[in-house]
């Protein structure tokens, strides 16, 4: 999709007629290596041929308003109420964002009133109207030490103007969402609602996902607390498979149409054999299927470790009629179980060909999206609750503040929703994940001398791959 400058243009309710608390500060403040002035842009492409293939002077180039405190802002922070809803599935960090939120529009802006809406959108609705708590920087010093959020979160459809209706009775004019895609796309309806009444609300959203599915962000926050989590159950995995005669390890990570955390979990402790992820299409049987595969590596090494994002391979459940049709509350697909398709799968052709296989079988599941956030997602989930609220006193609306390409942006929310960030099997990332596990090459089997003496596991690693 080629996008062009207007497409990047974010959303304004109104001219900045208050001085903001940042004002002074910024006074003498220029773009520099490290800084971007606000009325300076952030390039959207960043290498030569891209920006040449346009022919455009920079000035016309894409590029992305930079986010930060501005020197006029919007509303006058003393009638300022504001709402943070939080929605989907739990993302490490959450609270990080929540407390971010609270202390920076309590302490530069000084807004006197912050709701917090209970259990994601539902909060919103005339049945919960009442559903709200009050966030004061007291309540919320601690809330980073734990994972999920303390708002609450869900899954499940909402009515717009209903939700309007509950932001109107509170007298909130700025909003805040945390959520992933589904969230986002509730946070655009509802923006949509707010202006088609012609009320005074912002409405600007904190992209929020461990399978950092969502484009014009890096590595949304949370990710990297959950790959890390994440490789744990990779390296207990590797250790049962490598301490078992034939030993299978496999790993199930989230990831639904997206195997981005799968790729960095195996890169950060590379000891998988083989990555399976939706992006990338494989067949189970033949030569070049993965059974062969497997077979090989176990004969080479005595063991394989296999790490499969959840939605890898659901063309060949759905071949075998292990595909249910359905839905979760928020229109999301149930997939079938590839890790319990290839428990089976490979048991029966080892078996078949002559091994006994141990099976290792780890699904760690919500085990990894649980966690708290580790220090570099505290300080990430820090900075994007300042961008947001910074964004959201300048009176930008239906607008995601995210990091794009280690500057911090506003992007329309349009743009958040408009397709989903996959890894690209042309994609450097993969590249580096056929690098370390080797999927490029057959596995060798080992010199028989080796068996002769050592009997299994004495060809390892890069060795055999
Ligand atoms: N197309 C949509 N239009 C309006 N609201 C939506 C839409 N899709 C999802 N929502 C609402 O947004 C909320 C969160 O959506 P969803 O459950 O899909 O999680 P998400 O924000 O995508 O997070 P996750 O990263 O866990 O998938 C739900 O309450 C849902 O009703
Ligand atoms: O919370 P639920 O509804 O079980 O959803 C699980 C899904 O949510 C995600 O964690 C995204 O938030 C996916 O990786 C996973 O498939
Ligand atoms: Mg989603």
């Amino acid at each position: 999709m080629t996008l062009h400058l207007d497409d990047l243009r974010v959303r304004h309710l109104g001219e900045c007629h208050y001085d903001s608390p940042f004002s002074e500060m910024l006074a003498a403040k220029k773009t520099s290596p490290h800084y971007v002035a606000e009325g300076d842009r952030v390039l959207l492409e960043d290498t030569v041929s891209m920006l040449a293939e346009h022919g455009l002077p920079p000035d016309r180039l894409p590029s992305f308003e930079a986010a930060g405190p501005r020197r006029k802002i919007y509303f006058d922070p003393a009638h300022v109420t504001a709402g943070i809803v939080t929605a989907g599935g739990l993302c490490p960090g959450l609270n990080d964002v929540i407390r971010g939120l609270v202390q920076e529009l309590t302490v530069h802006y000084e807004v006197k009133r912050i709701l917090g809406f209970r259990n994601g959108f539902r909060g919103m609705t005339a049945e919960r109207c009442n559903d709200t708590i009050e966030l004061t920087p007291d309540r919320v010093r601690d809330i980073h030490n734990a994972g999920g959020t303390i708002l609450g979160s869900s899954r499940g459809a909402q009515d717009a103007d209903e939700m309007v209706d509950s932001l109107v009775l509170r007298g909130i004019n700025v909003l805040f969402v945390i959520g992933g895609d589904g969230g986002m796309r509730a946070a655009t309806r509802l923006a949509a609602a707010i202006r088609a009444r012609g009320l005074d609300i912002a409405v600007i959203g904190v992209p929020k996902t461990i399978d950092n599915d969502l484009p014009y962000t890096d590595q949304s926050f949370g990710f990297q607390s959950a790959f890390a989590q994440a490789a744990n159950f990779i390296s207990s995995v590797s250790v049962e498979a490598a301490a078992s005669p034939d030993g299978i390890g496999i790993v199930k990570l989230m990831g639904r149409h997206s195997g981005f955390i799968a790729c960095y979990a195996s890169l950060a402790r590379n000891a998988a054999d083989i990555v399976l992820i939706p992006e990338v299409p494989f067949v189970l049987e033949g030569p070049d299927g993965l059974l062969a595969r497997v077979e090989r590596h176990v004969r080479a090494k005595g063991f394989v470790v296999i790490v499969a994002a959840e939605g890898a391979g659901q063309d060949l459940l759905e071949q075998r009629g292990l595909l249910e049709d359905a839905t979760d509350a928020s229109g999301n697909a149930k997939l079938g179980d590839i890790g319990a398709l290839l428990r089976e799968s490979i048991t029966a052709h080892l078996t078949e060909v002559g091994l006994a296989p141990t099976i290792r079988y780890i699904d760690p599941s919500y085990a990894i999206r649980s966690v708290t956030a580790n220090a570099y997602d505290s300080v990430y989930c820090l900075r994007l609750a300042h961008a947001a609220v910074h964004a959201a006193m300048a009176g930008r609306t239906e607008t995601a503040v995210v990091r794009w390409r280690r500057r911090f942006v506003h992007v329309p929310m349009p743009l958040i929703i408009s397709h989903r960030n996959q890894v690209d099997p042309d994609g450097d990332l993969w590249m580096s994940v056929l690098e370390a596990t080797g999927q490029l090459v057959q596995p060798r089997t080992c010199d028989p001398l080796d068996i002769d003496l050592g009997g299994r596991g004495v060809c390892r690693s890069t060795a055999v791959r």
